[in-house]
């Protein structure tokens, strides 16, 4: 399968003028002319209307000397500053600030900054696929609609040639597609890379970004980004005028263009006619809504459900825009979720489908307007992994509800085995389960990130809601009507629960009750207090199985505290069947966790007091 060509070299030849050595790590004056530049490829990739097919019969790569937007001079030494780098890690992602103009966030992710990892990926990959020295290696490179994707494509891409590989640039792409390039095999398209990095802070404002990177294995974990992130540290002290001069010449040498978009939104145009037994236009006459929130997204509209034959008029926010202008991009946020709502039920369509910025999150909307994100979410894609592999167990993360349990348990046949929050921890958590030989075929958050065992545990939103297109277009395929009702109707017995909270307590780090520990040492200390206190509440029953936090039931619902995976954060889940029952186990966590001064417990008390 071919892609189409991306060209950028009118930026490139705008930015050879402009070589001085310092303005490579202040301003680039090009910016604005390649944010626009940019704009308008992606406005044309997304908008072009040129079909899969034309597409297909395209050059798909383009490889030519660009530049590499540095502008190095050995004469001129940036002032590199000293930077955290072990800072920026954040579980297994990377994140920073990239962009300036918010009060008290200093830009940290600079470009340097950025070649120095993207260079510390490249010598750790090395170092993991040492088992053939002569290979050529090959990293690509995308990034979702942020502003500072530009400048961090760049820069990464300096980072890699300058270590000797290889660079293949995807530019607008999404994280699933990322790790997908690493398994596609297809020499024309220089598939498979040997790793890839995507460029995305996912939901997170406008001024922050990061990276994911990718082998063939999957997405890196925890102790990987850390040894990255110290490699880099080592790098970017080892930079000279010279040495980054050297990456910006090899980098004008070594870089690729690939639409892989096209062929990744190709692969699942193919799995919904695979699914349908073959047909050409399996969702015609469907009417499908896409909300992109101005993230990646933006692609399924057109190249996706177009070619299967739905009708997408009403899809809305599918236009890049970095400053995310409309909604947060994020199907765990009440505005994003309304605004597809809404325009489900303006359009009077059949579905709704939105995606976070970077497409490994999503969820969609029913006919009625009724959602399908959190438990109800899992509990669709449980029946529908269900019918194919009955009796599979579903890895979620812990803060899903006890209907969703009674659900997979007792109303579909499956078993749930609620683990850690975390994507990453749920995933890992299945192909553990299969390596011991429980058969999982499902990984799936709250959250929206979800991954199927027949696509590579690829942790991909675009993929879980090809899953949903193809329940539709079978049940038309079998003859039946009534739009999304299909999908409806298998999470009928769903339980509810009438109030369902999530409280955010924060620990003031520089609290004198800390005594000098760290956040996590405290946050243990207060969970494990109120294990103690509820242990001895005849009220209360602790979770006879539980892997995080302190989970408990009572009042009919139940409450889990835990620490955030990432910040000086107790995430406090409470669901119980009335605001009363709620206010219950609110008191009971409130009365335990109050001695804590140095806890926020605010958003509780308010909780309470309501
Ligand atoms: O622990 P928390 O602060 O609630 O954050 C937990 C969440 O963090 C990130 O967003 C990960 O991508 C999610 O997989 C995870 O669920």
């Amino acid at each position: 399968m071919m892609g189409k060509i991306v060209q950028n070299l009118p930026s490139a030849q705008c930015c050879q003028q402009n070589r001085q050595f310092g303005s490579l790590y202040q301003r680039d004056q090009c910016a604005q002319f390649k944010n626009n530049l940019l704009l308008f490829q992606r406005r044309k990739l997304t908008w072009t209307g040129i079909s899969t097919m034309q597409l297909h019969n395209m050059s798909n790569i383009s490889q030519r000397h660009v530049n590499c937007n540095a502008s190095t001079s050995a004469t001129a030494v940036p002032s590199l500053g000293k930077v955290d780098f072990l800072k920026l890690q954040n579980g297994s992602d990377i994140r920073g600030v990239a962009v300036d103009g918010v009060a008290g966030e200093p830009i940290n992710l600079t470009e340097t900054v950025t070649q120095a990892i993207a260079a510390a990926f490249a010598a750790w990959l090395l170092d993991k696929k040492r088992t053939d020295s002569s290979k050529h290696f090959k990293i690509s490179i995308g990034h979702d609609s942020r502003i500072s994707a530009q400048k961090l494509q760049d820069a990464a891409s300096r980072g890699i040639a300058g270590a000797g590989f290889d660079v293949v640039q995807y530019g607008l792409a999404s994280t699933p597609a990322m790790f997908n390039s690493t398994l596609t095999k297809n020499e024309n398209i220089l598939c498979p890379v040997d790793g890839a990095i995507m460029i995305t802070a996912s939901h997170l404002p406008y001024n922050r970004n990061g990276f994911k990177f990718f082998t063939n294995a999957g997405g890196l974990g925890k102790a990987d980004i850390k040894d990255i992130l110290e490699r880099a540290a080592n790098i970017y002290n080892g930079f000279t005028p010279e040495s980054l001069k050297e990456a910006e010449i090899k980098c004008s040498l070594s870089i690729s263009k690939v639409d892989y978009m096209t062929v990744y939104a190709s692969d699942l145009v193919a799995a919904v006619r695979k699914a349908s037994g073959n047909i050409e236009k399996p969702l015609e006459g469907f009417h499908i809504i896409v909300d992109a929130g101005n993230g990646a997204g933006g692609f399924f509209a057109g190249k996706v459900l177009e070619p299967l034959g739905a009708i997408t008029s009403g899809s809305q926010f599918l236009e890049p825009d970095g400053l995310f202008p409309n909604h947060i991009p994020n199907p765990e946020d009440k505005a994003a979720m309304k605004a597809i709502t809404q325009a489900v039920l303006d359009n009077k369509a059949d579905l709704g489908i939105i995606f976070d910025t970077d497409v490994d999150r999503s969820a969609a909307v029913d006919s009625t307007g009724r959602e399908f994100n959190r438990n109800r979410l899992i509990a669709l894609m449980s029946a529908i992994v269900l019918e194919e592999h009955p009796g599979t167990t579903i890895v979620t993360d812990s803060v899903t509800s006890d209907g969703l349990t009674i659900f997979i348990e007792k109303k579909i046949g499956g078993k749930h085995h609620r683990f850690k929050r975390g994507y990453k921890n749920v995933i890992d958590e299945a192909i553990h389960l299969n390596s011991v030989g429980e058969e999982s075929h499902l990984a799936i958050e709250t959250s929206g990130h979800g991954a199927l065992k027949e696509n590579h545990w690829l942790d991909d939103g675009a993929y879980l809601m090809v899953k949903l297109l193809n329940k539709l277009a079978s049940a038309r395929a079998s003859g039946q009507t009534g739009g999304s009702k299909v999908l409806t109707d298998l999470v009928d017995e769903l339980q509810e629960p009438g109030v369902a909270v999530e409280l955010r307590l924060k620990i003031d780090q520089n609290h004198s009750d800390l005594k000098g520990g760290s956040f996590r040492d405290y946050g243990e200390a207060v969970l494990k207090h109120l294990e103690n206190k509820s242990e001895s509440d005849p009220n209360l029953h602790k979770a006879p199985v539980n892997y995080e936090g302190v989970r408990v039931s009572g009042y009919g619902g139940w409450f889990l505290l835990r620490l955030s995976l990432h910040d000086p954060v107790l995430p406090l889940n409470i669901e119980a069947p009335s605001n009363e029952d709620a206010v219950k186990l609110g008191l009971a966590v409130l009365s335990t966790v109050n001695e804590f001064s140095a806890l926020d417990v605010s958003a509780l008390l308010k909780f309470v007091q309501e």
